[in-house]
């Protein structure tokens, strides 16, 4: 089993992630792991603080040279905003009268519709908004992306899986319904897009719908999807619903910041469809294999992987920080007002894709493990060799 648990503040001194259940074996360095935030970084759209912030990692423990010892793996990423905030932010308490007048210290009292604020202050008795959004925030999510590519990492080296997520939609420019999708070698290419977009033509309209909201003061949400390319057939289960793999990557994914849909293969679009169209017919091919005439499932049937391509998509609602603020009420006062407004992105959807794909990663791997089990890539490579091969000639 591989767990994960993530801590840390979006102004605080650095977010942690751990991962428990690895196996032994898996080459994994900081390198990779900062160029998988880099990438999380990047997106049009995005507000002033990535320009600046340098997620700077650090394993902390369960790799040594290059390799993972089988215990858990600590990874720290560094918030350079952090001297910025060491006042706000410090846990230890502060007593200072000079220190806690200062503007930034002043309570957050505007909450945004649409972020955590307001149900948050009243959860956890805050009169502040302040201790809500720092943890709130999908600053947070760099530390699933450090997982996620630690789970990368095994799933291509144990079983040769590889992962690719782009943007299929902002706002209500969308990607064309029969338009190519990408394999893992468009990686690249898909990094250097602005928007993530694997269509040039619709990335081009993207940035133009950016352009315009950013103009207006307003902000997106958009769509993205997650390929994963090389799956064994038989991770996950019918036989309990927890077990599911269309349910585990529906929570996983759900569990995203601002994710408010999430779709497995043709998803909502088969729910119009007959059940003639909307299948995967089997068939042989010329080699004798059992294949499918199309993947309309998305590689998902009976809460398995059916040795298809897996395809999800998420949706991501627009950023709650309007700039041309939302009515609220001030928490302070009880009057009308604007709500809290500092910096933040008008478009987050080419990140989320990037986050996307590491809980993906985090998912699938657990479900390799589950199958597999094994203390090193040998042992998990092994074993699926061995579960292959056991699947009788006329099924496989
Ligand atoms: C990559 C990413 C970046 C985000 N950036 C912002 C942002 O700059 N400003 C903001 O208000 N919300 C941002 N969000 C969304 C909020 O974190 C989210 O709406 C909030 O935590 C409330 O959770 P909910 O939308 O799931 O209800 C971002 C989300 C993601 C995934
Ligand atoms: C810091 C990140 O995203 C943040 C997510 C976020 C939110 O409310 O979710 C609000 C913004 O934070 P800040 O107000 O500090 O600029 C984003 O920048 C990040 O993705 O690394």
């Amino acid at each position: 089993m591989l767990r994960w648990l993530t801590s840390g503040e979006s102004h605080g001194p650095a977010l942690v992630g751990i991962l428990e259940g690895l196996p032994a074996d898996v080459e994994v360095q900081s390198s990779d792991i900062q160029a998988a935030l880099a990438r999380r970084r990047l997106g049009y759209g995005r507000g002033a603080r990535m320009k600046f912030e340098q997620d700077e990692v650090r394993i902390l423990g369960g790799v040594r040279h290059g390799r993972s010892q089988g215990g858990p793996v600590a990874i720290e990423i560094g918030n350079t905003e952090w001297p910025k905030w060491v006042d706000v932010m410090a846990s230890d308490p502060v007593d200072d009268p000079e220190v806690l007048n200062r503007a930034r210290n002043a309570p957050l009292t505007r909450p945004r519709p649409g972020h955590a604020d307001l149900v948050g202050m009243r959860k956890y008795g805050f009169d502040d908004a302040r201790p809500v959004l720092e943890r709130a925030s999908a600053r947070e999510t760099a530390t699933r992306v450090a997982l996620g590519t630690v789970a990368a990492a095994l799933l291509e080296q144990a079983a040769g899986v590889r992962l690719v997520s782009h943007v299929v939609g902002i706002g209500p420019v969308a990607v064309p319904q029969d338009a190519p999708v990408p394999s893992p070698d468009d990686v690249a290419a898909l990094d250097a897009d602005p928007v993530r977009c694997f269509d040039a033509a619709t990335s081009a309209a993207m940035v133009t719908e950016i352009d315009q909201c950013h103009k207006d003061g307003d902000t997106l949400g958009g769509v993205v999807e997650v390929l994963v390319y090389g799956l064994p057939s038989g991770l996950g289960s019918y036989v309990h619903a927890d077990r599911r793999l269309d349910a585990r990557l529906a929570a996983a994914l759900m569990g995203i910041q601002a994710i408010k849909g999430v779709e497995v293969g043709d998803g909502f679009r088969t729910a119009t469809r007959r059940g003639s169209a909307a299948h995967d017919e089997i068939e042989r091919d010329s080699s004798g294999r059992i294949v499918r005439r199309t993947n309309r499932a998305g590689g998902v049937e009976g809460g398995m992987s059916n040795g298809e391509v897996l395809r999800v998509r998420a949706a991501m609602k627009p950023i709650s920080t309007v700039p041309r603020a939302l009515a609220t009420v001030d928490t302070a006062t009880g009057e009308a007002a604007k709500a809290q407004h500092q910096r933040s992105d008008v478009c987050a959807v080419p990140p989320a894709a990037v986050v996307a794909e590491a809980m993906v990663a985090l998912v699938v791997a657990d479900a390799l493990l589950e199958k597999t089990g094994g203390d090193s890539v040998a042992e998990v490579r092994r074993n699926l060799d061995a579960y292959v091969a056991s699947i009788p000639e006329l099924l496989a």
